[in-house]
């Protein structure tokens, strides 16, 4: 067990024998850890008394009724009702929530953004997120927003929540800590983490600055994708999901929590640190997860799948098969197929794909995308392989090759995704992206065989 030296140090649990330090292994396991001995009741959830004078609070992730249902008992040195003031609204102008329509902006459309610069100002992850795109509706919970953050400070007796959502996290510079209710995860590029919906948390910077992506769903949470024929292994494995394990603070000190909640947000004063979960147990929890632990199934004799068989993870809409969200991974590979158009093909695509490039060249866009990059090819909006990649993909010699030193993503929604204002007009967009595919020249001229 750590003692605390500083104020952001916090009492860990131990880590159960074999796993990775500090994190429990497995997808939706119902957990156990106590930062403390004898802090978890056994047994049952609400003893009369808890041991060191702890209260028990339940934390429901759905609805008590789901099936299955998810929540975590915590054990903690103050219930979180303890705050001494009422809400007050506060403005981060920069991070909006669906429906964001603005009547200025065209949404149709192909669009690609550089890398959202850094600059002087000193930003945490409140006032660093911002808004690229929304889709759906937060107060239906359904659709989600994605947004570029931009940290450069550690969030500093400042806390936060969001009643809207669960934030897929997808760092591409700097590494990050999330103190969270529930244990500590550090976040480094080639990681993702998920915040669910209601958890306290507050964000240091460990090396910055930092740059990611966020998607926030505000639908049913992420889950793993069926693999069907695939069977019981390879794409994400359940064991390679993290969960943290107990950690807390004893802090006193005025401190402010804001939250999130229906696209506002609102913030309160409270007079100690609420990471003050000594013990919990049940299902419902933040986790990380590596990237590079994911296997990819691929072709293997010939054509191009549909990029669903790269889908870590989906967050469901109620439409079977029709995801709120999928996240999906474009990562190292073989190209092995033979006699085929081996990169991703022209299409119309009735989900909205937005792109972000963590590291190296996507095999569609060869030049333009880059890391840090984001892209939108919207509801049915016509896109594909750029000039250079057609024409260097359909004159390849096609012997096994390997697609090295590349990692981008996309968050699949089957919601259209309208552009923020700062997507817009503050963010550095390409306005010649739709060029790359203006030089596809005609090859057609009437006579068999191919050109
Ligand atoms: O548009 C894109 O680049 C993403 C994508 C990749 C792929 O392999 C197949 C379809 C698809 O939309
Ligand atoms: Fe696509």
């Amino acid at each position: 067990m750590n003692r605390p030296t500083d104020p952001h140090q916090m009492v860990q649990a131990a880590t159960p024998t074999g796993t990775t330090e500090g994190y429990m292994p497995g997808f939706g396991n119902d957990f156990e850890t106590e930062a403390l001995p004898g802090a978890l009741p056994q047994g049952m959830n609400s003893p009369q008394k808890c041991n060191y004078g702890l209260y028990g609070e339940q934390l429901s992730g759905t609805a008590f009724t789901a099936n299955p249902p998810e929540r975590t008992w915590t054990y903690r040195i103050r219930p979180s009702v303890k705050h001494s003031h009422r809400y007050t609204k506060i403005d981060l102008p920069f991070w909006k929530s669906a429906p964001n329509v603005d009547p200025d902006v065209v949404s149709l459309g192909q669009y690609r953004w550089d890398p959202v610069a850094y600059t002087d100002e000193k930003l945490t992850w409140l006032t660093g997120m911002r808004t690229m795109t929304t889709a759906g509706d937060v107060n239906t919970q359904v659709g989600m927003a994605s947004h570029i953050y931009l940290v450069t400070e550690s969030m500093v007796d400042s806390y936060f929540y969001s009643a809207d959502s669960e934030l897929l996290v997808v760092p591409q510079e700097g590494h990050l800590r999330f103190a969270t209710e529930l244990g500590i995860i550090d976040l480094e590029p080639k990681e993702i983490a998920i915040i669910p919906r209601g958890l306290v948390y507050r964000v240091e910077v460990l090396e910055g600055p930092c740059r990611g992506f966020v998607c926030e769903n505000y639908g049913q949470k992420y889950e793993l994708p069926g693999r069907g024929p695939i069977g019981a292994n390879a794409m994400a494995n359940p064991r390679d999901f993290k969960a943290p394990v107990a950690a807390f603070e004893d802090r006193e000190a005025p401190s402010t929590l804001t939250i999130k909640w229906c696209g506002q947000f609102h913030s309160t004063q409270i007079g100690q640190s609420p990471l003050d979960v000594v013990a919990w147990h049940g299902n419902y929890a933040p986790y990380k997860y590596d990237l590079r632990t994911y296997c990819p199934v691929g072709a293997i004799l010939f054509d191009h799948p549909d990029p669903s068989i790269f889908t870590v993870l989906t967050a469901p809409s109620g439409v079977p098969g029709t995801a709120n969200i999928d996240f999906v991974l474009f990562r190292e590979r073989w190209m092995v197929a033979e006699n085929t158009f081996r990169p991703p093909w022209y299409h119309k695509n009735i989900m909205s794909e937005l792109m972000g490039n963590i590291y190296g060249q996507y095999d569609a866009k060869p030049k333009g995308f880059v890391p840090g990059g984001m892209s939108l090819h919207n509801m049915m909006l016509p896109h594909g392989p750029d000039k250079t990649a057609f024409e260097g993909a359909s004159n390849a010699d096609l012997k096994a090759e390997k697609l090295d030193n590349t990692m981008s993503f996309m968050f699949e929604t089957r919601f259209p995704q309208h552009l923020t204002r700062f997507a817009a007009k503050d963010a550095p967009m390409q306005d010649d992206y739709i060029d790359c595919w203006s030089d596809i020249e005609k090859k057609f001229d009437g006579t068999p065989g191919t050109k």
